[in-house]
């Protein structure tokens, strides 16, 4: 239906918690605001939650969508222009690529991937079919992230030096422990292997377990815990924001300090990704403290953005740097508004549905390419903290190695060249806010050679 007046069918994969809560409900609010839009199909390895959606989308709509197990069986029978994808993190790949495949146009659930080989081809296969891909970071839907990156863009804070962002919790259950096991959970209603992804080579074979079943999240083969559930939203915003895409260094650090409650997943954790623009991103958190979280913020030369924590932003701070540095008579404290979106997933789904309209696979908010970077931030962070090592993405190959001589070497070569700092992609401010002075002093400077001083 792209790109014609015919309605658009959209099929469900794995409506549970988020897939029936925000994907389902979402584009019945949407559909009942006059978008062509007619949920068609639903797959689901739950009977329970299966027929709960054909319901609810019966009672909605008037109409009920097809009901399939097997989500395969679903493309190739509902007749479909596009799929909604809410099954945990590691079917994601799997079924962005057989949609995809098909020739459909995909909204998939944060992460973006499991892996980031995943993240990789998910990008190469949404060039080569040109099909529209919209990754559920949501809060990418808040225009402030297009306001923030046109500023920095026309130079507001100098050369642009780094991110930082934040994603913290507590609990007196343990993070994720909220999710209720119940006594209904058993492997007769619960098609455990196909869960599992057996045959697909999806996850190793591991006896059924209501914990691991409803609380995924705290093991490694199904998530990668806040690395990838949290860290994702606020990495991707900030990579949104600043225009910053693959990192060229990730160091991921952290540990299990307090929550000794089977968890395999850090309950401290910090990402330090360097970019080869010469910026740095820092994302830390714990699941053990939340009531004094650092700001998100963007750091320049000239000055900072402070955003506060969340995504409910109705403005946000700027914060100069001293005259003395900045030579700027008119720079002071400034409060920036902008306006606060109500439902940042009903927004999300509004985009995805324009740019499948428009046939525009550059209109999402949240593209493969941007779901790519955030990806690699968050995973070869979390990787790096469990194998110990720093990763490095060559920027031409893509190829990921976990050691560089060089990288250190590339910026003191910079430094030794007196070169020109390099700057976030889209700049325009030539060299505003990104020059040193160089006092008289200076003019000393210089090896002494055969006992003379330099000219
Ligand atoms: N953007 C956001 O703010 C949020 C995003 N999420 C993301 O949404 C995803 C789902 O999380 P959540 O809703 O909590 O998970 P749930 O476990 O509640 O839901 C997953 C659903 O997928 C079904 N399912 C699993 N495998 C398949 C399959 N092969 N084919 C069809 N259906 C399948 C499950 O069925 P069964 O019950 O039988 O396993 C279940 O109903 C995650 O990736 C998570 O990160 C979650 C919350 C908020
Ligand atoms: O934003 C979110 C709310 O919490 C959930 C559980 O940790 C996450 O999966 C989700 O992405």
């Amino acid at each position: 239906a792209s790109g014609s007046n015919e309605r658009l069918r959209i099929g469900f994969i794995g409506p549970g918690g988020r897939g029936f809560g925000a994907h389902v409900r979402t584009l019945c609010k949407l559909r009942a605001d006059g978008r062509k839009i007619d949920l068609v199909g639903v797959a689901e390895v739950y009977k329970n939650q299966r027929d709960k959606t054909r319901d609810y989308i019966e009672e909605q709509t008037g109409t009920a969508p097809k009901c399939f197990v097997d989500y395969n069986e679903m493309i190739e029978k509902a007749n479909l222009d596009a799929v909604c994808i809410g099954t945990p993190d590691h079917w994601h790949h799997k079924q962005t690529i057989d949609s995809l495949h098909a020739g459909l146009n995909v909204y998939c659930e944060k992460p973006m991937t499991k892996t980031v080989e995943e993240a990789f081809n998910v990008e190469k296969i949404w060039k080569e079919t040109g099909k529209v891909m919209q990754v559920g970071v949501q809060s990418t839907s808040l225009p402030v992230w297009n306001e923030v990156r046109d500023l920095l863009q026309q130079g507001k804070l100098g050369k642009v030096l780094g991110y930082q962002t934040e994603f913290f919790r507590n609990s007196d259950l343990g993070q994720w422990r909220y999710y209720k096991l119940e006594k209904s959970m058993t492997p007769k209603s619960i098609d455990w292997n196909r869960w599992l992804g057996i045959e697909e080579d999806l996850a190793p074979e591991l006896p059924f377990d209501r914990e691991v079943y409803a609380q995924w999240r705290r093991f490694w083969p199904f998530g990668s815990g806040m690395f990838t559930d949290l860290f994702v939203h606020r990495t991707t915003s900030m990579l949104r924001a600043t225009g910053l895409r693959l990192p060229g260094r990730v160091v991921g650090a952290g540990g299990i300090f307090l929550e000794y409650d089977g968890r395999q997943v850090p309950d401290v954790a910090t990402v330090v990704a360097d970019f080869n623009e010469g910026a740095q991103g820092l994302v830390t958190a714990t699941m053990c403290n939340q009531e004094s979280r650092i700001n998100q913020l963007i750091r320049g030369h000239y000055g900072t953005f402070v955003f506060g924590n969340g995504e409910g932003f109705d403005g946000f701070d700027f914060v100069p740097e001293r005259p003395q540095v900045t030579h700027q008579r008119d720079y002071k404290d400034e409060r920036i508004s902008t306006n606060p979106v109500e439902d940042t997933t009903k927004a999300h789904f509004a985009n995805w549905l324009d740019a499948i309209e428009a046939g525009n696979p550059m209109m999402c908010n949240n593209p493969p390419d941007l779901g790519a970077a955030a990806i690699a931030v968050v995973i070869l962070g979390a990787q790096s903290y469990r194998n110990g090592e720093v990763y490095f993405i060559d920027p031409e190959s893509r190829e990921i190695s976990n050691k560089d001589p060089g990288w250190a070497k590339k910026w003191e070569q910079l430094s030794a060249n007196r070169s020109q700092p390099q700057h976030i992609p889209g700049w325009k401010a030539d060299d505003f806010g990104s020059t040193l002075r160089d006092p008289e002093y200076m003019n000393l400077a210089g090896p002494w050679i055969d006992g003379h001083e330099p000219s």
